[in-house]
């Protein structure tokens, strides 16, 4: 196996056809069916740069930005914006289209952290990435951040560090009564 690969080795995109048994109550395309493409597309990018079986570690933050109707086209774009020692995150960017008028909504857009996993089950080293380019960059150091700033949040909100007192103020003006027991 390589021990350096780019982006483009691993890029994936797939089109579906958005299916009435695919659709909510309100006529549009279920949010849970896009989230299980989503997680697809990502196992599948993540599995093809680490040449090994991956499992989802985390799913970062996704904002339904757009719905897709039922008739239209869903296209999903992945690829590998960051590396860890067993981690990858992989972007993955969802967009529809109107068959008849050819209009193209960008819906949502989202990051999964993929963990890859040896034959023993055991968590298995990842290649690194190649950056080829500024976007490539802009993207690695977008996902470092986000991996930190999320570690900094996990730990000051552990049960054992928080300190309830320098938050009753932060709560101020929110929809809640305190009542303590
Ligand atoms: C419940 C479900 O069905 S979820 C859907 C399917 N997913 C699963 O089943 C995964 C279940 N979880 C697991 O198998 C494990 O907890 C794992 C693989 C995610 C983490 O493995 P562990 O051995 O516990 O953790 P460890 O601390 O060594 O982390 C391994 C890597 O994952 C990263 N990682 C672990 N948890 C997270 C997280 N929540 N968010 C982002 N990255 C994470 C770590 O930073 C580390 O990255 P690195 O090797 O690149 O530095």
């Amino acid at each position: 196996m390589k021990k350096f690969k780019s982006s483009r080795e691993s890029r994936v995109s797939i089109t579906e056809l958005m299916l009435p048994s695919h659709s909510n109550f309100g006529g549009k395309v279920h949010g849970g069916h896009i989230l299980n493409l989503m997680d697809q597309i990502a196992f599948a990018c993540a599995s093809k740069h680490s040449q090994s079986y991956c499992v989802t570690a985390s799913v970062n933050r996704v904002d339904f930005l757009n719905p897709i109707e039922v008739g239209e086209l869903a296209t999903l774009k992945a690829s590998i914006n960051y590396t860890g020692k067993t981690s990858m995150v992989v972007g993955v960017r969802v967009e529809s289209e109107n068959i008849t008028t050819g209009e193209v909504k960008h819906c949502n857009s989202s990051y999964f952290t993929m963990v890859a996993k040896g034959k023993d089950g055991k968590n298995k080293t990842v290649p690194g990435l190649i950056l080829k380019t500024k976007q490539d960059i802009r993207r690695f150091a977008r996902s470092k951040e986000r991996k930190q700033s999320a570690f900094k949040r996990d730990s000051k909100y552990e049960s054992n560090n928080f300190k309830v007192n320098e938050y009753l103020e932060f709560l101020q003006g929110e929809n809640v009564k305190m009542d303590f027991d």
